[in-house]
């Protein structure tokens, strides 16, 4: 019979599982490797897996990350409509404050607290002595109330019965209302049903809500805009407290927890502040503003900024610390040019007037006053050093009435534009610029001192002696025939003495000294030069002890970090530490963003300041091995200028030639331009040198030359 099946597939397949081998077969090869690695996997692994993968599915993810959020938002928002509730009813919220405000050490706080708690809970007593009292009067309000109504309905009612002449009319509008109570009765007995049903649902929905609007679930079950994208964040009390809370100081983390949600007791007003936000926070006590200082760069990252991004300074109030938080991103937005640059008919005025230099982290304009502040300008290299000390050199050029003597000891024409305005220009890195630069300043000194001997009360035009990349200077290892050296710090330092010369005695008699210089360090910035500056400013520099050389420890224990500054980022960011600009009271420092003004705008600016004077030449000193001729090099330092003091030519003349003219007196010169009708004349009651005369005399020379020659 079973040849006579016919079977409805092909070639069955072999169940090797089921069925054992035959006794009698012969024994299977074994298998080979790869196909024992094939045997089916286990059910139960399987499975397993299958409800990993599902586990790990995004779509599963989301799905119970709503479900927990969702439930949370329901308990959460419970947990605070009851606190509020319990808030409401009794004097929990005066005891949080009154501890919070001890937390905080602010016992005057916490003593007006105390007095607010006593008030309420008196009149909480009052309230309920009332309530014991008022069921009779309550009673008896109640009878008037409803005799009076009925009163007044029945009066109506006979009002309605004489005016439709109808006696039954005189019960109509007490049948009204009782029709309408009827009919209130009907409404409310149909809605109470579906209303106490619903009623659960819209309180759950009520308290989900709340607990939405309050964010009342866990970080990782929030939506995705929520989570984790807070950089950027605006910065509320909250963000603050919870930032300051977790900044690891003990002390600080225990007072926030003991206030509870009133920690943001201890923060001011958050104020707009230029492109990011001001918040004074009041420290509890036992934490210092130093710690909090100290640990910048965890209040930022809490705060969801970068480090550059916070500004901690101390105000005067005891135990504050102001911080100062931008808007993220918002402090690499390159700030407007220069007023500089946009105002052509810009002018100075060296003793009433401020530089425009550029903004600070608020926003406003920070402007510099330069009467009478010997100023120093550090940096790393490349940071924008010398286009912010040039920056405020261009707005005070735009002064005639202040001379420039400048030595650029980088040389690469960074102040090419001051040919022109500048009585002195020497450009250049070699140690001849610098022997050049030394007698320069000490040409300063040789000025300070005259006007120091002065008669009292004469006026004295301003004289910047500025040296830039002055750490040349200070490094430079060339000795004069003296043996005396040009760079170091010893007493026999000529650049030195030179700068603590003016530094000790300039600044009243309007001979002030700018440095600029690069990488601070002991040996290239010695301390006394660098004490010496009224303004000190610093752009990003490498490391703390830098700063301190840069701006002094009283402005870096302050708060001034130009080393958190970031190098290359920040180019034209100064920290300034100077009674000339408006600094926040308590504060010892200020962070400027300066304008950059180019070297092609600067020439600009340049040209017009060299237009308001009145034909200044510069001097680009004279190689020292060259012959004398005091003739032709007089008519070099009067240049165009029709009439030249006696003194100035004298000093022109030495700094030009410190070799050759240093020692000369008025008797030297009186005795060079005697005989050639170009002698020192008296003009306004004071001897000059007239700039025709010695036109003419050299003209007579050359003639006399050539007739010579011809003859
Ligand atoms: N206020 C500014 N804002 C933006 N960028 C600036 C600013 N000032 C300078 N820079 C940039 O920094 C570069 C270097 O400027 P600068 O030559 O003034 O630096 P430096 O510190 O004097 O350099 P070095 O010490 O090497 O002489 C400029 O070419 C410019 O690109």
């Amino acid at each position: 019979m079973t040849d006579n099946v016919v079977h409805l597939f092909k070639d069955p397949p072999a169940d090797t599982d089921d069925r054992a081998p035959a006794p009698d077969a012969p024994a299977a090869d074994p298998l080979p490797l790869e196909a024992a690695e094939v045997r089916p996997v286990p059910v139960w692994r399987r499975s397993g897996r299958a409800v990993g993968r599902a586990a790990r599915d995004e779509r599963t993810r989301a799905a119970g990350r709503a479900v927990v959020r969702h439930g949370s938002y329901v308990v959460g928002g419970t947990r605070i409509v009851a606190r509020r509730a319990w808030d409401g009813r009794t004097a929990a919220r005066y005891e949080r404050m009154i501890r919070a405000a001890e937390a905080a050490g602010n016992l005057e706080a916490a003593a007006e607290w105390e007095e607010r708690g006593r008030q309420y809970r008196a009149a909480r007593h009052q309230r309920r002595m009332d309530l014991l009292t008022s069921p009779e009067p309550l009673v008896k309000n109640a009878a008037y109330a409803t005799g009076g109504t009925l009163a007044g309905l029945l009066l109506l009612g006979v009002a309605l019965a004489v005016a439709t002449k109808e006696p039954g009319d005189v019960v109509t509008p007490l049948m009204a209302v009782v029709e309408f109570i009827e009919l209130m009765i009907v409404i409310v007995s149909v809605v109470w049903g579906p209303a106490v049903a619903v009623a659960p649902w819209l309180a759950l929905c009520g308290l989900w809500a709340v607990g939405r609007h309050q964010q009342a679930a866990p970080q990782w079950a929030l939506p995705a805009q929520q989570r984790g994208s807070d950089a950027g964040a605006p910065i509320t009390p909250s963000v603050v407290v919870t930032a300051l809370r977790d900044l690891g100081i003990a002390p600080l983390r225990k007072a926030i927890k003991e206030m509870g949600d009133v920690g943001a007791a201890m923060l001011s007003p958050i104020k707009i502040a230029g492109c990011g936000v001001e918040v004074d926070v009041t420290l509890p006590s036992g934490v210092s503003t130093q710690e909090v200082q100290g640990r910048r760069r965890k209040l930022a990252e809490n705060l969801a900024r970068h480090e550059h991004e916070v500004f901690i300074t101390i105000p005067t109030a005891a135990r504050t610390v102001r911080l100062w938080i931008a808007d993220s991103g918002a402090l690499d937005e390159p700030i407007g040019p220069s007023p500089l640059v946009l105002d052509a008919e810009l002018r100075a005025d060296y003793k009433k007037g401020k530089a425009p230099w550029g903004q600070d982290l608020r926003g406003d304009a920070a402007a510099l006053s330069l009467y009478q502040r010997h100023m120093l300008v550090t940096g790393l290299s490349n940071q924008g050093k010398t286009a912010a000390v040039r920056a405020l050199a261009l707005w005070l050029a735009l002064d005639p009435t202040v001379e420039f003597r400048i030595a650029d000891l980088k040389g690469a024409g960074d102040w090419a534009m001051f040919d022109g305005i500048a009585t002195v220009l020497i450009q250049g890195p070699t140690d001849d610029h610098v022997i050049q630069a030394t007698e320069m300043v000490e040409s300063g000194v040789t000025e300070m001192e005259r006007r120091l001997t002065a008669p009292p009360g004469t006026a004295f035009p301003p004289l910047i002696v500025l040296v830039d990349e002055a750490q040349v200077a200070f490094m430079c290892p060339a000795v004069d025939e003296e043996k005396r050296p040009y760079g170091g710090s010893k007493a026999t330092s000529r650049y030195f003495m030179a700068a603590r010369k003016i530094h000790n005695q300039g600044r009243a008699v309007n001979v002030l000294l700018w440095q600029g210089t690069q990488d601070p360090t002991d040996q290239n910035l010695p301390k006394l030069v660098r004490e010496g500056a009224h303004t000190r400013a610093s752009l990003a520099l490498g490391t703390e002890s830098q700063a301190r050389m840069a701006l002094g420890d009283k402005a870096v224990d302050g708060g001034a970090a130009p080393h958190l500054l970031r190098q290359g980022l920040d180019k034209g960011t100064l920290v300034v530490a100077s009674d000339g600009i408006d600094i926040p009271a308590g504060q010892a420092s200020i962070t400027v963003r300066t304008h950059y003004i180019d070297t092609e705008a600067a020439a600009e600016v340049g040209a017009r300041a060299r237009a308001l004077r009145d034909g200044v030449t510069t001097l680009r000193v004279i190689d020292t091995d060259e012959p004398t001729d005091p003739l032709t090099d007089i008519a070099h330092v009067i240049g165009t200028a029709p009439r030249v003091l006696t003194q100035d030519v004298l000093q022109r003349l030495a700094t030009t030639n410190p070799k050759a003219y240093g020692s000369w007196t008025h008797a030297d010169l009186k005795r060079v331009l005697e005989g050639t009708g170009a002698q020192p004349y008296k003009s306004d009651g004071r001897m000059v040198v007239g700039r025709d005369r010695i036109a003419r005399a050299l003209a007579n020379r050359t003639n006399d030359g050539s007739a010579s020659a011809a003859q």
